[in-house]
């Protein structure tokens, strides 16, 4: 069985995406599932969906670490550390301290990895990351208000955060296929090297890698080498989805706080729809709570059953606005205010009787989920590249969330209408079963308590806000809001 680590919510939604497209029956987690669970009954592959991207690096070893250590007691001996496809990181890390812990911790000798992810634009070549065709640096990602990236070279990027050798695996000997990138790996293990970033250009360079790690304890990389470990995978039967169409003609809201280029269009195609669309402001409300408050009554006063379509609420700017928020707030701050009101409102509006999130941004869709309690999820069909729907447990709200750097450019997607929460009949419609996965799939996890919270259904992962990160006041965590119905 396959176990994932993944650096953030969406990312580990992303990769189980692709596990379970290539037919593993595959479990998701958010945050380290608790230890009398038993993740792996009737899954071919468990994905632990942490916060630990922009945390400081001994948090983000600690629990990466952590979630190694559960998958291990349930058996899982293949373990993919899934960073993001634009390798989102600082110098300090968190990708380079996490491969260290988790190489040591697996004894493994050499680990291969890319970022390619050509489905979703990434390449690798000659080391250098493209996002679209365009290198790393001179993409839209050097504006990322947290990590932004403002070098293409992989080496140059892993170098800065690992004291370990790290070499190249070149196109050519990826072309060459699984047995030459596995005589190129072992020929560099014995030389003392650690970590071979890989050339990718397709998906055949993935399939090509992912055979050649088959064996490997430890893999790492983003969405793509995924895929292309589970092709290699034994299993993989699960083919056929159930047509029900889990995300349908509940009450649906948007909630972004993702700043990429692809979210801002994507915004602006909501806006011409004429969708209710409201921007939360820090600068003029720094208190999350208030914050959070000032949008739930923009909600609230919405007209009933105004067929606009979801309401939008989002904080995504561009760089220039960004920048001015960042200057008056600081960026960690203001990141912080934003998720923790991101959260907030979430509650907000479930309690309100939204039943379908759509949330954009990786550290504000585990704001979202940490805050709506939501502890584990089958995974189900793309609603759209990138954008993914899961049957959550226990069940505040179907969710989906959107990675704004890899979905799809705005077209088509259209939430269902609008209906406010004052008019709304009590609970939502209830899940019965794990959804898409038909028959053979096995009961959903129990609720997962978070390493440190208090064990139970109420209890739900704690996403990383350090400190400085908390808004002054801020308990660093939204209270839980609970279904009005059962689950
Ligand atoms: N207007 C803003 N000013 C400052 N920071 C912001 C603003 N809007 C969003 N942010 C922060 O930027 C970060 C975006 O990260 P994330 O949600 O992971 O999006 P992405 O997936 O695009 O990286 C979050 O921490 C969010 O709170
Ligand atoms: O690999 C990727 O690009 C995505 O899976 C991912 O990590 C998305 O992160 P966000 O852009 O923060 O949503």
């Amino acid at each position: 069985m396959l176990g994932v680590i993944a650096d953030d919510v969406t990312g580990a939604s992303d990769v189980a995406l692709a596990l379970r497209a290539s037919g593993l029956r595959t479990v998701l987690y958010f945050g380290v599932p608790d230890a009398d669970v038993a993740p792996t009954d009737g899954c071919e592959a468990v994905v632990v969906a942490l916060k630990s991207r922009m945390a400081p690096p001994p948090y983000a070893v600690a629990e990466s670490l952590g979630a190694l250590r559960r998958l291990r007691e349930h058996g899982v001996r293949q373990v993919y550390f899934k960073f993001c496809s634009t390798f989102d990181s600082t110098a300090d890390g968190n990708i380079g301290p996490v491969l260290d812990a988790l190489a040591d911790a697996l004894d493994a000798p050499a680990v291969l990895l890319t970022p390619s992810s050509p489905e979703h634009g990434r390449t690798q070549y000659e080391g250098q990351l493209f996002v679209n065709g365009v290198p790393l640096a001179e993409s839209p990602m050097r504006h990322h208000p947290v990590t932004p990236m403002t070098d293409s070279s992989l080496p140059r990027l892993l170098r800065a955060q690992t004291d370990r050798p790290v070499e190249l695996v070149r196109w050519g000997t990826v072309r060459a296929g699984a047995d030459a990138v596995r005589a190129a790996v072992a020929e560099a293990a014995a030389r003392g090297v650690r970590y071979l970033l890989a050339d990718a250009l397709d998906v055949d360079d993935l399939r090509a890698l992912g055979h050649a790690a088959a064996d490997a304890a430890l893999t790492a990389g983003a969405a793509g080498l995924a895929g292309g470990l589970a092709h290699a995978a034994p299993g993989g039967a699960l083919d056929t989805y159930e047509e029900k169409d889990p995300l349908a003609a509940w009450p649906a809201a948007v909630l972004s706080g993702s700043c990429s280029a692809r979210t801002l269009q994507q915004l602006d195609v909501l806006r011409a729809q004429g969708r209710p669309v409201y921007r939360l402001d820090p600068v003029a409300e720094p208190d999350p709570a208030a914050l959070a408050g000032r949008a739930l009554d923009w909600y609230d006063a919405l007209p009933p059953g105004s067929p606009a379509g979801a309401p939008v609420i989002h904080s995504s700017v561009g760089p220039g606005e960004l920048h001015a928020v960042q200057r008056a707030l600081g960026a960690e701050r203001a990141a912080a205010v934003l998720e923790e009101a991101t959260g907030r409102i979430a509650a907000g509006l479930v309690a309100r009787g939204v039943r379908r999130v759509v949330a954009a941004g990786g550290e504000t869709s585990g704001s979202v989920v940490a805050a709506l309690g939501i502890t584990g999820a089958w995974i189900g069909r793309a609603a759209a590249p990138a954008c993914r729907g899961s049957a959550p447990r226990p069940a505040p709200a179907s969710r989906c969330c959107s990675s704004p750097a890899t979905s799809a450019p705005p077209t088509s997607w259209r939430p269902r209408r609008h209906r406010p929460g004052p008019n709304l009949p009590g609970p939502g419609p209830r899940l019965r079963k794990p959804l898409h996965d038909g028959p053979r799939t096995p009961p959903l996890p129990r609720p997962l308590p978070h390493p440190g919270t208090t064990p139970g259904p109420a209890s739900h992962p704690r996403p990383y806000l350090s400190p400085s990160r908390r808004a002054p006041g801020s308990p660093g965590r939204p209270p839980s809001t609970r279904h009005p119905g059962p689950a």
